[in-house]
C-alpha cells in the first residue's frame, strides 16, 4: 500500500537548513495499522504530508496505493484520507453541510453522501452539532469533525496526524473504536502518528520509530520491547544508606546496571520475574532486606529511551505552540501551492 525510497525532505528556513526528513525507506502492506511515533519534531508531519502529496519530497520516491506521489498525486489523492493536525473545516460553515460539500469534492452521490455524513455525524457524537457553525465548536468537536470528514469517502488508506490530541478519553476510545471498525469492516490500511504510546501499544500490530528526521525502529511493539528494552525491577529501602549498600549485592545478582535513586534501586533486565525471587533473597541473607519491591514490563517509552538515551514522555504531548504548528502548515501550504 506504501512504499518509501531514500524519502528526504529538506527546508530552508532562514538561510539555515532544516533536515526534517532523511532517507525514509518503508513498507506497508494492505490492511496494516501502523504507528508513527517519535518526539516532536522528529518528521512524522513531514513524512505525511510527503506520502500524501502535500509537500514534494526534495529527493526520493513514494508509492501510495499504487500511485507515485510526485507524478500521478491525484490518483493518490482520490484513494487516500488525511486527517492533518490542523482544523481544516470552513469556519462560516455550518457541520453537515461541510460534510456534504466533501462528499460532492470526492463525486460521491447525494444520497450516500448523506447517508454517510449522518452515519459520522452519529458515531463520532456530533448529531447534536449538526447545525451549529464550525466556528463555534470547541477543540474537541472541532477534531471529531475533521475526523468526520477525512473517514468520509471511506478511503483504501487512512493517514491521521496526531488525531486523538486534544480529545477526552471518552471521545478518543469512540475514535479509535470507529478506526478498528473501519478497518474490520474494509480492510482499511491505517496509518498513524501519535504521542500517545498506549494507543500505540494496544492498536498497532506495527511500530515504527523516527527521531531526527530518520527511521530508528520498525517492529511490533512486543517485538521492539522484548528486544530493546527489559524488565524493570524497582527496590525500595528504609533509607538511602539501605540502598547504597545493597547496590552492589543487587548488581552482583542481576548481572546488570543498577541505579540508585534516594532510597530506590532501580535495575532493567531480561526475565525480571525469574531473577525477583532469588535478589530479594539474597538481599534478605546480607541483612540489606528491600522493604518493597516492584516489577514493571517495559512500555513503548522504555523502548524510545533504549533506542535514543531520551524519554518520549519528556517532549511528548502538543508542547510545541499552537501558533507554530499553524505557522508551518501555513508554510507547507505556500510551498504546495508554489510546487
Ligand atoms: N514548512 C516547514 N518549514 C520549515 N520547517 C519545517 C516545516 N515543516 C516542518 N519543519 C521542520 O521540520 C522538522 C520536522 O517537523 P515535523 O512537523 O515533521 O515533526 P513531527 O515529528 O511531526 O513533530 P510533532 O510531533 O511536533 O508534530 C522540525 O524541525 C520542523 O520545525
Amino acid at each position: 500500500m506504501i512504499t518509501a525510497r531514500g524519502l528526504t525532505k529538506k527546508f530552508t528556513v532562514k538561510r539555515e537548513r532544516v533536515d526534517a526528513v532523511t532517507g525514509l525507506d518503508l513498507d506497508v502492506q494492505r490492511g496494516e495499522l501502523v504507528a508513527f511515533l517519535g518526539p516532536n519534531g522528529a518528521g512524522k508531519s513531514t513524512s505525511l504530508r510527503m506520502l500524501t502529496t502535500l509537500l514534494p519530497p526534495t529527493s526520493g520516491t513514494a508509492c501510495v496505493a499504487g500511485y507515485d506521489v510526485r507524478r500521478e498525486p491525484n490518483e493518490v489523492r482520490r484513494r487516500i484520507g488525511y486527517i492533518g493536525q490542523g482544523n481544516s473545516a470552513g469556519h462560516y460553515q455550518r457541520v453537515r453541510d461541510e460534510l456534504l460539500s466533501q462528499g460532492a469534492f470526492y463525486g460521491m452521490g447525494r444520497a450516500q453522501t448523506r447517508r454517510r455524513a449522518d452515519e459520522l455525524l452519529e458515531s463520532l457524537d456530533l448529531a447534536p452539532l449538526a447545525k451549529r457553525g464550525v466556528l463555534s465548536l470547541s477543540g474537541g468537536q472541532k477534531r471529531r469533525l475533521d475526523i468526520a470528514l477525512g473517514l468520509l469517502h471511506s478511503p483504501e488508506l487512512l493517514f491521521l496526524d496526531e488525531p486523538s490530541t486534544g480529545l477526552d478519553p471518552q471521545s478518543r476510545e469512540n475514535l479509535w473504536q470507529h478506526i478498528l471498525d473501519l478497518r474490520r469492516t474494509h480492510g482499511t490500511t491505517i496509518f498513524v502518528t501519535t504521542h500517545y504510546l498506549d494507543e500505540a501499544d494496544r492498536f498497532a500490530e506495527r511500530v515504527m520509530v523516527m527521531d531526527h528526521g530518520r527511521l530508528i525502529a520498525d517492529d511490533t511493539a512486543s517485538g521492539l520491547k522484548t528486544t530493546l528494552a527489559g524488565d524493570v525491577i524497582t527496590l525500595g529501602f528504609d533509607s538511602a544508606g539501605d540502598a547504597a549498600a545493597a547496590r552492589p549485592i543487587a548488581a552482583t545478582v542481576t548481572g546488570a546496571s543498577v541505579s540508585v535513586n534516594g532510597q530506590q534501586l532501580e535495575i532493567t533486565l531480561d526475565h525480571g520475574d525469574r531473577v525477583l525471587p532469588r535478589l530479594l533473597r539474597e538481599l534478605d541473607t546480607a541483612d540489606t532486606a528491600a522493604a518493597t519491591a516492584g516489577l514493571r514490563q517495559p512500555t513503548l517509552d522504555d523502548v524510545f529511551l533504549a533506542l535514543t538515551g531520551r524519554s518520549l514522555r519528556d517532549d511528548s504531548g502538543a508542547s510545541e505552540t499552537a501558533a507554530g504548528k499553524a505557522a508551518q502548515e501555513e508554510s507547507a501550504l505556500k510551498e504546495e501551492v508554489s510546487a
